[in-house]
């Protein structure tokens, strides 16, 4: 099939969009890709929206006009596209994120929002969207999606592999010489950084790690945070965008300067992501770093330091590590097409291997 992912994801920074030729199972002409930013109004009501989600309703005013605007970029990111497809992949943006947490009986919750009939109805196209519902109704984390995607695009790469994302939350894929799949979420990312760099330098985020480079982490801030059960706890394991605030006031962050703050949360990240590694069967041969933050070399520097394996930017295997989670959105939305499982006992803690997404468009 002929399919666009488009992935609107926890940095709030824009749409990612990606042409991809396949038919889930593996993938043959890969097309162009792009990013339309938010515009900055876009992107404050988002992340107002994020803050407000657990209080508010499917029918809420200000959900409805955030809601008009993201699905208008999405259609303009289809056209930008320019290619002809049959099938969109459309995550919508995540604005909560609860699922079912281990030892409690609470049923698991996740939103993605975005007007999948009118991008539809606007496009032409059938649209497969609310990919992590099923999982989450069934126990699921309902996150990370991807990672089945990581495999077919690392078939022919040595394993083990760890393929990290570094986007506003870290995810990581483990990959055994077996084929066997083991995915979570490490920690926050680019998330508390960039709130961190719009406070301190009114910037969206902290570009080219200027302002983590010139500080020093503080290892008082950090001690607590490297005691958060969220480190020890084994996978399955997703985070809400926000999961980390309480912690990170509760560290005394705030108290330092601007650039220890960043090299701080810059640690940090690299921290969870050490622990995560601890989580694995056995060491990967090599981490492969996908996602906005392997555009920090801060971040970089740390993750080397951190692990014991080569760390290197997924570019080194040939793809392209701004568009992978719009193209494997592209997988997903065919999977959805046929049917097959999105999710795994070893991606998302679900029951079995999971079919979800629904399907809406004119090829139904
Ligand atoms: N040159 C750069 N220097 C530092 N950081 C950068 C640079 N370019 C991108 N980033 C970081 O990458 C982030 C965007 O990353 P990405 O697009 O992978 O996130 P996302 O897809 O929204 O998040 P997620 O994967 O959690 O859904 C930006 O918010 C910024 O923090
Ligand atoms: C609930 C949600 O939207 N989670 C995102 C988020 O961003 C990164 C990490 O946390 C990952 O678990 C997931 O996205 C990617 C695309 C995934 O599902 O694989």
């Amino acid at each position: 099939m002929r399919t666009i992912g488009l992935m609107s994801g926890t940095s709030l920074d824009g749409v990612d969009a990606a042409w991809v030729e396949t038919d889930g199972e593996a993938i043959g002409r890969l097309g162009p890709v792009l990013t339309l930013p938010y515009a900055p109004a876009l992107r404050r009501d988002l992340r107002t929206l994020l803050d407000r989600a657990a209080e508010i309703g499917p029918e809420d005013p200000f959900l409805a006009h955030c809601v008009a605007r993201l699905t208008e970029r999405h259609v303009e990111a289809v056209r930008a596209i320019g290619w002809p497809a049959d099938l969109i992949g459309f995550h919508g943006q995540t604005i909560l994120h609860r699922p079912q947490r281990p030892g409690s009986n609470a049923a698991g919750f996740t939103w993605q929002v975005g007007d999948a009939a009118r991008l539809a109805r606007e496009t032409g196209m059938t649209v497969a969207h609310d990919f992590r519902a099923a999982d989450v109704a069934a126990g699921g984390q309902g996150a990370p999606l991807v990672p089945v995607v990581h495999a077919v695009m690392a078939a022919r790469l040595p394993k083990p592999l760890a393929i990290l994302n570094l986007g506003g939350v870290a995810n990581v894929t483990w990959i055994g010489a077996d084929g066997r799949l083991i995915a979570f979420d490490t920690g926050p990312a680019n998330g508390p950084l960039d709130d961190w760099a719009r406070l301190a330098t009114g910037e969206a985020y902290d570009r080219d790690g200027r302002l983590a480079l010139a500080g020093q982490a503080d290892g008082g801030v950090l001690a607590p945070l490297m005691a958060h059960p969220w480190l020890a706890a084994p996978p399955p394991k997703s985070l809400d965008r926000l999961d980390f605030d309480r912690a990170l006031k509760d560290s005394g962050a705030a108290a330092l300067s601007p650039a220890d703050g960043a090299a701080t949360l810059v640690a940090f990240c690299a921290i969870c992501v050490a622990a995560a590694a601890r989580h694995f069967p056995e060491p990967p041969v090599q981490w492969l770093v996908a996602g906005g933050g392997r555009r920090n070399p801060a971040l970089m520097r740390a993750l080397g330091a951190a692990l014991a394996e080569p760390v290197r930017a997924v570019e080194v295997a040939g793809w392209n590590g701004d568009a992978l989670e719009a193209q494997a959105f592209g997988v997903l939305a065919a999977r959805v097409w046929r049917g097959l499982p999105l999710t795994f006992p070893g991606t998302t803690g679900a029951p079995g291997s999971m079919p979800g997404g629904r399907l809406v468009g004119p090829l139904l």
